[in-house]
């Protein structure tokens, strides 16, 4: 089942556990805005290459619509819908003041120097300028982009609107950025995992981790839980996996990652097949991780589901702390921004239990029909039917 159709099922689901409308359920489903464009960039040898690139706007009952924009050669239409929905889902279940999209480009990073990612960028933002700004669409980092190209996204845009350093989040901090925005991701996935810990009486310190996916989320989630205590056994990137039983030593990975752009052969641990790795727990830093086939399956097996739209919202929560700070040209200390981080992930946490109990369902269903629930109850508050 391709992503659009699990995330759209997964959203049926809820509303019929809701009860929703049928014309409410039908709206919400209907993206706002699909918009796709060419991009044609001179490479550094004089040769032209053309990319598609996608941003899809969802919803914008409750904000400004936001999401990350990826660079990925499998970015495709569907997926970008797929996770423009979720986006609305994540916003309304973190109760920050937005709707949701998600954009892409179809490309391989790796294979591009800085010059032709920046003409790539700029070319990008040319095309889609007059559909995003501040109070429009706000994007911001996903895989395969860092703040390096919300800076670069930033200047291009500031040269049609003046100077906006709200209408992208994930900035570098000399142009706005929040502190924390880079590591928060990792660390909302990291409070999000206390959180589902506590309840079953256990904590970070004293479990095993594997990791898999092993850039700004992975890294910054594996070395948090390293902090704490807790013991990462595996961790997998797109080049394999490697273990070490005795816990491995995250500091040192990222270096050999850093110097080496792969986790193989790392001389702290073993490498190993990366179908071998799960666990009792599985937390869904990544979007859309689990087809809901193997839902179903992990399930039976008795395996508890932290959800996507639950689990990595701590990104988009900061990223609503920047813009934030960036609208009132003030600038919080990184205490405040992680403190706040916890916060917003606890509080989340709590309402989508209380759905969970509510409604009899497990947490993903928790987190949908909590997400759900808001942006209907927004929708239906400023009179959709005139
Ligand atoms: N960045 C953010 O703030 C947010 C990101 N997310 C989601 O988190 C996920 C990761 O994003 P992010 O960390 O930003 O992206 P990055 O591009 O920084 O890192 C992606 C990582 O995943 C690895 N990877 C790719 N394919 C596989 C695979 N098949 N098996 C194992 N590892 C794989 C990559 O390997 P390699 O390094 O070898 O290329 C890389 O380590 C995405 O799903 C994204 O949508 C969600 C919320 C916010
Ligand atoms: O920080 C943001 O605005 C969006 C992050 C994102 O794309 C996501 O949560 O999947």
């Amino acid at each position: 089942m391709n992503a659009l159709a699990a995330t759209s099922r997964n959203f049926r689901n809820a509303a019929r556990i809701l009860g929703l409308d049928a014309k409410i359920e039908k709206s919400l489903l209907i993206p706002f805005r699909e918009i796709k464009v060419e991009c044609t960039i001179p490479k550094d040898d004089g040769s032209l290459v053309s990319y598609v690139g996608f941003r899809v706007q969802h919803d914008n009952a409750r904000g400004p619509m936001k999401g990350g924009i990826r660079y990925h050669p499998e970015v495709d239409p569907d997926e970008v819908n797929a996770l423009a929905q979720l986006m609305t889902w994540k916003t309304a279940v973190a109760d920050i003041p937005y709707g949701g999209a998600k954009g892409g480009i179809g490309c391989t990073p790796r294979d591009l120097s800085k010059s032709e990612l920046e003409r790539l960028t700029r070319v990008f933002t040319q095309k889609i300028h007059d559909l995003i700004g501040t109070h429009t669409d706000v994007p911001a980092p996903d895989m395969g982009t860092n703040a390096q190209t919300m800076a670069w996204i930033l200047d291009e845009y500031s040269k049609f609107h003046g100077h906006s350093p709200a209408v992208v989040t994930g900035k570098p901090i000399d142009l706005g950025g929040s502190l924390g925005r880079e590591a928060a991701t990792g660390r909302g996935v990291v409070f999000g995992t206390e959180a589902l810990l506590a309840e079953y009486g256990k904590s970070v310190k004293d479990l095993t981790f594997v990791i898999q996916g092993f850039g700004n989320v992975g890294s910054w989630a594996a070395r948090l839980i390293h902090e704490r205590g807790g013991k990462v056994i595996a961790v997998s990137d797109i080049t394999g996996a490697i273990k070490n039983p005795n816990g491995i030593d995250i500091t040192e990975l990222i270096k050999h990652k850093e110097s080496t752009g792969s986790l193989l052969n790392f001389g702290g641990g073993d490498n190993m097949d990366p179908n071998e790795v799960l666990a009792k727990f599985i937390v869904e830093a990544a979007n859309h991780p689990t087809d809901p086939e193997a839902d179903e399956i992990l399930s039976k097996k008795g395996v508890i589901i932290l959800p996507d739209i639950y689990a990595n919202a701590g990104g988009v929560t900061v990223s609503y702390f920047e813009w934030v700070q960036n609208i009132q040209g003030f600038m919080w200390d990184e205490e405040k921004v992680n403190n706040e981080l916890q916060r917003y992930m606890t509080r989340a946490f709590h309402n989508i239990k209380n759905m969970c109990k509510t409604h009899e369902c497990n947490l993903r269903m928790g987190a949908f029909t909590l997400g759900v629930n808001r942006v209907a109850r927004a929708t239906v508050l400023r009179g959709w039917e005139a």
